[in-house]
């Protein structure tokens, strides 16, 4: 049976991971770019990590930062994962030592492909690198192999049921369940996690 995973991203406190987590999420979401306003400093997110229970991904992100200081905040924070949203790369990508997701922020259709053997984050192109909500054509992603991208961008619960047909590995989602910047809203990443996994489940 096909399975999907679910990161809730840009979790700064301790409830929220929470919530999250007991609803069902097997990622969690850490902004370590400062002039987001989901921004959290590494001492924080490792006071929320060593707080958590076994099995749950904690996933870095980073914006033009050297491998250097991504590994080092990784470690610090207790990230088990670095997601990349600036244009890297192998090289780049292949010299860190934490375990890495690329992003690609897709502007046209081809772009979807790009880093096609390894597992990716797609998220729609944005100035600002993301958590503003802005959707991608998901007609992009017909007949082509999802099982290793991650969607992002402007999914919410109403929307997310639709889009686990196309076989994705898993799905990411920020501001669509908000309360405000950077508070997570309790019911709406509830019925995220459960609609995402429920229309799973229907397949
Ligand atoms: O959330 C931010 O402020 C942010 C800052 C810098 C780089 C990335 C950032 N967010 C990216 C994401 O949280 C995810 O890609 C997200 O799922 C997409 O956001 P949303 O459309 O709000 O669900």
């Amino acid at each position: 049976m096909h399975n999907i995973r679910v990161k809730i991203c840009g979790i700064t406190s301790y409830d929220d991971a929470m919530v999250a987590v007991e609803a069902g999420a097997d990622a969690l979401g850490f902004v370590f770019y400062e002039k987001s306003p989901r921004f959290i400093t590494s001492d924080i997110a490792r006071s929320i990590v060593d707080r958590l229970p076994p099995f749950v991904e904690r996933v870095g992100l980073f914006v033009n930062c050297s491998a250097k200081e991504v590994d080092e905040v990784c470690k610090v924070a207790g990230m088990s994962t670095a997601q990349i949203h600036f244009d890297v790369d192998e090289h780049y990508l292949k010299s860190l030592n934490t375990k890495v997701l690329p992003v690609i922020r897709a502007k046209e259709p081809k772009d979807v492909l790009k880093f096609s053997s390894s597992y990716r984050l797609v998220d729609a192109y944005c100035e600002s690198y993301g958590g503003v909500g802005k959707r991608l054509n998901i007609e992009w992603f017909s007949g082509i192999d999802c099982s290793k991208i991650i969607l992002a961008g402007g999914l919410t619960p109403e929307n997310v049921a639709e889009v686990v047909r196309y076989g994705f590995y898993g799905v990411d989602v920020s501001s669509g369940v908000e309360l405000e910047k950077g508070k997570k809203d309790p019911e709406k990443v509830r019925s995220f996690i459960k609609r995402a996994k429920e229309a799973v489940c229907a397949l």
